[in-house]
């Protein structure tokens, strides 16, 4: 691992005091913090390049198109997709889903067909299968999870049937920290002839994905979570899916010919990519896509899997503390609730510390029904994060909790 000193300093945000304390960041699964270069590269291309995209015949256009497109055969490398006809630029997970749900699913599924998630999915890969439940008549089908956060592939098994379409999961649970067998749960599925979406919203900044490894047939993330820009994400999908798929949004770039009796669509991948893109999103991805490498995805998950580690043990030894998800292969993440106190009174007092961690449902409002708790406090990790900023939590919460028992 790089030296974490150094990485620390690339990132200027935490060079602040939050209520005249050093901040403490400890929410980068709501969004991770930013490295210099990538600021420099939004900054440089406002200042040096800003054109638009695919349309230009002069230098600035051109050279825009070329950081642009560059930009996605960075992503496409990353995720070791075929092609970078197989990468659509997106503004995040929720519209790489959504996008799905409403080009996919919605020319391939029918009343009575089925649609399996599992109980820890994010809302935004939750209410997109509700919306066509209700307006298709599908079915949607949860695999629960146990009292760790875990599911189980034998329970998975027995749920899927000749009418399964459609397997809907995440690769890391954002309120557990559970990292899912997504390569045997895709397996299982492509048993029964269903498809694959992969939301790896939580998991691409901290592992390797290999789409082809994994054979997933669509994968989702956001660039605000893998140290980019918000506003920006990406839809994996196989070449010979999103050829057959119709076109999500309509309009200028996502065509090839347009009279009024017909329009022929442009080719992938900007059939899905209608009107002016995020261009200066798409560059800054591109270079978070740099620092993902130069750091190693591994290995900024096994750092933090220590950290975490660290971090679950230390908040055990408070009295009426709960971990709450606590699956044998988990990211870092840690959620937790303390008896006799409310999350967010918690969380409130610690940001009086310059601690920043978030309580709340986290978008998976069934994780709490299933733990029986309306909210908890969550710590999140980033590759910025160091053993010091564990202690402060620790002693925060121990604080904060003194206060309000
Ligand atoms: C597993 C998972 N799937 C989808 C999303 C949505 O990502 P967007 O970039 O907002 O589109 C998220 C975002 N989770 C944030 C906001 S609720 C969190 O604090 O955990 C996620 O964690």
């Amino acid at each position: 691992m790089s030296d974490i000193s150094l990485l620390r300093a690339e990132f200027p945000i935490l060079k602040q005091t939050e209520n005249g304390q050093p901040l403490v960041y400890l929410d980068s699964a709501a969004t991770t913090q930013k490295p210099q270069s990538v600021i420099d590269a939004i900054t440089q291309y406002y200042t040096q390049e800003n054109a638009n995209v695919h349309r230009g015949v002069y230098g600035l256009s051109e050279r825009a198109t070329e950081k642009y497109e560059g930009a996605r055969e960075k992503v496409r490398a990353l995720l070791n997709a075929k092609s970078t006809q197989e990468i659509i630029f997106v503004r995040g997970a929720t519209e790489a889903i959504n996008l799905v749900a409403a080009t996919w699913a919605r020319d391939q599924l029918q009343a009575g067909d089925e649609v399996l998630i599992t109980e820890m999915e994010h809302h935004s890969n939750i209410v997109p299968w509700q919306l066509l439940r209700d307006q298709l008549g599908i079915r949607l089908n949860v695999l629960r999870i146990n009292a760790l956060g875990e599911v189980c592939l034998n329970a998975m098994a027995s749920m899927l049937t000749p009418k399964t379409k459609l397997v809907s999961i995440t690769h890391m649970s954002n309120a557990l920290g559970t990292i899912n067998p997504v390569k045997e749960m895709i397996a299982l599925a492509h048993g029964v002839g269903a498809k694959v979406m992969v939301d790896g919203a939580q998991a691409v900044a901290h592992m390797k994905v290999d789409v082809q490894d994994l054979n997933c047939d669509f994968y989702a993330f956001s660039g605000h979570k893998t140290y980019g820009p918000t506003g920006i994400g990406v839809l994996y999908g196989k070449q010979s899916l999103l050829e057959a798929m119709s076109p999500y949004q309509a309009g200028g770039d996502m065509i090839y010919s347009v009279t009024f009796e017909k329009t022929q669509y442009n080719v992938l991948p900007y059939k899905f990519e209608a009107g002016t893109p995020n261009i200066a999103g798409a560059i800054g991805l591109g270079v978070a896509v740099d620092f993902l490498n130069r750091v190693g995805q591994d290995a900024i998950g096994a750092y933090e899997h220590e950290l975490m580690v660290y971090a679950t043990e230390q908040l055990q030894t408070i009295d009426g503390l709960r971990i709450i998800g606590q699956a044998k292969n988990k990211g870092g993440v840690v959620s937790f609730v303390v008896e006799g106190v409310h999350p967010h009174d918690v969380a409130t007092l610690m940001d009086q510390d310059g601690i920043a961690v978030r309580a709340s449902h986290h978008c998976a409002m069934p994780v709490m029904q299933h733990f029986k708790v309306p909210s908890t406090i969550r710590a999140s990790l980033g590759i910025y994060n160091n053993f010091e900023d564990i202690d402060r939590l620790v002693a925060s919460v121990q604080e904060a909790i003194q206060m309000l028992r």
